[in-house]
């Protein structure tokens, strides 16, 4: 509420939890009454009085709440905001079920997106069945519809509704006001982006992409990093406060090794950078020779301690090794424009001797065989953690315990995100039981893990050259400009577009049908890399909505309006919504913030995909049947109708703002 003077809000405030604080004595003294031998009548009336109290007790909580964060500013700070439409619907039936059911705690409010059907409204509420279960449990009886009718008349005037009506056995369907989606649609026109809906900020570390060094960055990785960057975009367009942390895989025994065979091939790598072209081969070699030859193995143990102890020399072989790889990575996320800061696992190696330290006295850790472990749960159920290894090495599960604490207590994370394949999901559950066992988390802290299926080849197969080798990044990348560049072709787009739109057009269609085809499927499920399905033209493609975007953008400039005389007729003339198909490509529109919101929870980004491909869908339906600019026989323009321009003109903003989340770039001549 800016401008508003508060003081009244935080004299309200004050006064509820005054209140709230009267409640709980009352409530103390209930549940003290209820040890005592009273009889069970008086007592039977003292537990209804206690649940009648809870939920006044609740909803001033929530009133303190709410009033606290107007007063604080910490809610929504932007007046222009897009609205959450579900949330908006399920704080208005929530008081109003509150107000029609007082005696019911925490009654359900359920508020879901209309069927098909214009028919039986826009949304609906769905509570009245679950209420008139919980009415008989309190032996009251009434009918649902009954129930509908009775929350409907509690029901406050809303600027989003038009109108309730209650249907079937008690649905209430509600119906949404034209006026509130000219006003939202024309703020989009007027400012020429989408103002992000309102979120409380938080502090979230996305761990994401984290390739292995001398290991190849495959397509695994690849996913890891697309719908890594993709989230933080998400959040960061919410207002979220996000640090991406790339936790690449530079630590461990096997850098021992690297080493040793780094100084016998490259004795004078102190002063002369050593050529190594291919980490893998590298790899392989002193492999070998760690295999075979004993006398190397105990020097690449030495290695490894001298490591550990940051010993200048080998810090400086290992730095060498790890450019390498650094170098490859690197131009990956040029090319598909990834911004992380590295933090490997070498980062925590202080860290990790530390919280070793702790949690042994702290008692978290038992002997197990030489190892020291670490429950989730009570000892002997599920899988520990390793957290020392009987030689006394650190492992993966230690650099993750170190690098929770580190996120929490010093980057003071509230929420941590990490990206990786489905099969780690059971390494991130027990990391999350131990770091709440050990108090590292509390419940003021979230964490998820993003998992995501294999990619497999068009075989159906693990995704492999033909040869059986991990497929090369930057030669996939290279493949898709290829494909792109021949789909324009095709297309005979090189004919109109000049060299630099071409190129262009071809970089943001290769990378942009990765990304896409990546993003657009269930993250949950494996998913099948192919270049001639994600290069189609028709369907949910990037391809497609690249395409579409531009023939939006290029109604408008056909009939020579350009965006400033777009976003100046916003300010007098309304968005036309009052064709039938205006009015549906509208609604779907206005499902962007709950999109997002929902996109917070679940972190499942093909909603965002589906919703893209559903406003297309929308806008084509309503292209083909009203006229935005009307031509006479000879093709010249008689009338523009600028209303239903601004209606195009928001599709396209829309549209464009959901390429930027999913990494896409879209381009204005295709
Ligand atoms: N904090 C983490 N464990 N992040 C994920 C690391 C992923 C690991 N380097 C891998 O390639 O599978």
């Amino acid at each position: 509420m800016p401008g508003s003077n508060l003081e009244p809000f935080q004299q309200r405030a004050a006064a509820a939890e005054l209140e709230i604080v009267k409640l709980k004595e009352e409530i103390k003294l209930l549940q003290g009454f209820s040890n005592s031998n009273i009889d069970n009548e008086e007592l039977e009336k003292l537990q209804t009085e206690n649940v009648k109290l809870k939920h006044r007790l609740a909803i001033l909580k929530r009133a303190v709440e709410s009033e606290k964060s107007i007063a604080s500013g910490s809610s929504c700070q932007n007046p222009t905001a897009m609205l959450s439409i579900i949330e908006t619907l399920y704080n208005l039936f929530e008081k109003a079920i509150g107000n029609a059911y007082p005696n019911l705690v925490d009654p359900p409010v359920i508020i879901a997106l209309g069927g098909n059907d214009p028919k039986f409204g826009d949304y609906q509420c769905n509570s009245a069945l679950p209420l008139a279960k919980l009415l008989r449990a309190q032996g009251v009886k009434a009918s649902p519809r009954d129930i509908a009718n009775n929350i409907v008349s509690s029901v406050k005037q809303s600027p989003l509704v038009e109108k309730l009506e209650v249907a079937g056995v008690g649905f209430i369907n509600i119906f949404l006001k034209r006026d509130f989606a000219i006003s939202t649609l024309a703020t989009l026109v007027t400012t020429g982006h989408v103002p992000p809906p309102c979120t409380k900020r938080q502090r979230v570390v996305v761990d994401f992409s984290s390739p292995n060094i001398a290991k190849e960055m495959h397509v695994g990785h690849l996913r890891s990093t697309i719908i890594g960057d993709s989230i933080s975009r998400l959040l960061e367009y919410l207002g979220h406060d996000v640090l991406r942390l790339n936790h690449i895989g530079d630590w461990g025994t096997q850098f021992g090794m690297l080493v040793a065979h780094l100084q016998d091939r490259f004795p004078d790598y102190l002063t002369v950078s050593p050529p190594i072209s291919d980490l893998q081969e590298f790899y392989k070699e002193s492999k070998e020779r760690f295999d075979k030859d004993s006398e190397f193995k105990k020097r690449a143990y030495e290695c490894v301690v001298k490591l550990q102890s940051f010993h200048p020399e080998v810090t400086k072989a290992w730095e060498m090794i790890c450019d390498v790889s650094r170098k490859e990575i690197q131009q990956v996320y040029d090319r598909l424009d990834i911004k992380l800061i590295e933090r490997g696992e070498s980062f925590y190696q202080s860290r990790m001797e530390k919280i070793v330290k702790e949690l042994e006295a702290q008692g978290y850790l038992d002997e197990d065989d030489g190892r020291k472990i670490m429950w989730g749960n009570e000892p002997g159920n599920g899988i520990p953690l390793t957290i020392v290894k009987s030689d006394g090495g650190f492992t993966y599960d230690t650099s993750d315990m170190a690098a929770i604490k580190q996120r929490i207590e010093e980057e003071k994370a509230d929420w941590l995100i990490y990206v990786t394949d489905a099969g780690q999901a059971v390494h991130f559950q027990i990391i999350e039981k131990c770091a709440r066992r050990a108090e590292i988390l509390t419940n003021k802290h979230r964490m998820d893990h993003v998992g995501f299926g294999v990619v497999l080849g068009e075989d159906k197969k693990k995704f492999k050259t033909r040869s059986g080798d991990t497929v090369k990044l930057t030669e996939l990348l290279d493949e898709g400009l290829k494909r792109a560049l021949d789909k324009l072709k095709e297309k005979e787009r090189d004919k109109v577009l000049t060299e630099e739109e071409l190129l262009v057009a071809q970089e943001s269609i290769a990378y942009g049908c990765i990304k896409y085809a990546d993003l657009s499927h269930n993250r949950n499920h494996e998913y099948v890399f192919s270049f001639d399905k994600m290069l189609e033209d028709k369907g949910n493609t990037a391809v497609y909505l690249l395409y579409a975007l531009t023939r939006i953008r290029s109604i408008a400039r056909n009939a020579n309006v350009t965006r400033e005389q777009l976003r100046a007729a916003a300010a007098t003339t309304s968005v036309s919504l009052s064709h039938e198909k205006e009015w549906k490509l509208a609604k779907v529109l206005l499902k962007f913030p709950d999109v997002l919101l929902k996109i917070t929870k679940d972190l499942c980004l093909h909603q965002l995909c589906e919703l893209c491909y559903e406003i297309s869908t929308a806008f084509t339906e309503f292209y083909d049947n009203c006229w935005c600019v009307e031509k006479n026989q000879f093709g010249e323009i008689v009338k523009v109708n600028i209303d239903r321009l601004l209606l195009t003109e928001a599709t396209a903003i829309i549209m464009e703002q959901i390429f930027l989340l999913l990494g896409l770039k879209p381009v204005s001549k295709m």
